[in-house]
């Protein structure tokens, strides 16, 4: 999925890759003036879409972490049409439970990760982590692949070889795709990506599914990401947007098929706004993860990103 080594001849997707890849910090990236953050969207650039709860209702957003159906706002790129973008829809704190279930459990198997293709799991990968310092052997995990696992060498989705997703992203993103106006959306594959500050993610469309009319949802957690978009040819200029801590990216429609990479991760100088949870409010939650409990998670994501990309793989019957 990952490599596209096609030789383009006027690549302008690579020449905004090197760009943003030389970038070494938050300032840099403000200073080259070109990036896109979602918290002060230029409405020259982007249309704001009107979400509809469609089947839902305000208790399916809440149990699935998401704020008030009222606070929850979509945009459009213009000049991308079907890319769309959800700035930071969570409520507060339900990041770190997200974050906790990508450290702690998504990887166990039958879930497969990078690490398996040349070792044999000895326990639960982060409880290993945490006996090392500065997580050991966990910042070689690069992938986990939920749902049909992906088989990288054939570049397929195994048939074969499912588990189901786990049942709070299974959940959340159903939500997400109805909002939008996916009301049968089927969350059958996703991939978690886990980055370093050194990380890169070259050039690629996501064609391996069969279903390319549902949408491709994708999540931040953590150090923030230049996520660039392009079209189906990598001669046009892509856009560049920073995605942050819990920002959700859409690519539908004509969108689906772009072209996308992420050619630079930065640690986030106001990350811990990201993670704050109202303790009075969060407690009877049954994702509160609590101060004492957060601490190691936010020792890992200061300086690293997760991304969880969730896909329909099948045609609906
Ligand atoms: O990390 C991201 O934001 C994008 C990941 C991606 O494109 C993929 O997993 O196919
Ligand atoms: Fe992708």
């Amino acid at each position: 999925m990952y490599e596209d080594t096609k030789i383009v001849e006027n690549d302008l997707f690579m020449k905004e890759f090197k760009i943003y890849k030389q970038i070494k910090s938050f300032d840099d990236l403000k200073k080259l003036n070109q990036c896109v953050f979602l918290d002060n969207l230029d409405p020259n650039l982007f249309n704001a879409i009107e979400l509809n709860l469609n089947s839902l209702n305000e208790e399916d957003l809440k149990t699935s972490g998401l704020r008030p159906f009222n606070e929850i706002k979509c945009y459009e790129l213009k000049s991308n049409p079907g890319l769309l973008v959800i700035p930071n829809p969570f409520e507060n704190g339900y990041q770190r439970f997200l974050i906790k279930k990508c450290l702690y459990e998504y990887h166990d198997p039958p879930n497969k990760t990078n690490l398996d293709l040349h070792m044999k799991r000895d326990g639960n990968l982060w409880t290993n982590a945490l006996k090392c310092q500065n997580f050991g052997e966990f910042n070689k995990l690069r992938w986990t692949t939920i749902g049909y696992h992906y088989d990288w060498t054939n570049k397929v989705y195994n048939e074969l070889d499912y588990t189901d997703p786990p049942v709070d992203v299974a959940e959340l993103s159903r939500v997400i795709a109805a909002l939008i106006g996916y009301k049968n959306y089927k969350p059958e594959a996703g991939i978690i990506n886990y980055y370093h500050l050194n990380s890169t993610l070259s050039a690629h469309q996501d064609h391996s599914e069969k279903n390319m009319n549902a949408p491709l949802i994708s999540i931040s957690l953590g150090s923030s990401a230049v996520f660039l978009i392009g079209t189906t040819t990598k001669t046009e200029k892509p856009v560049s947007l920073l995605l942050r801590s819990g920002d959700v990216v859409i690519m539908s429609e004509k969108a689906r098929l772009a072209y996308h990479a992420v050619p630079k991760i930065l640690a986030d100088p106001e990350i811990d706004n990201f993670f704050q949870q109202n303790n009075e409010m969060c407690q009877s939650r049954k994702w509160y993860v609590s101060d004492q409990e957060w601490n190691n998670f936010y020792n890992y994501i200061k300086i690293n990103r997760i991304n969880l990309n969730i896909r329909q793989v099948n045609n609906n019957d």
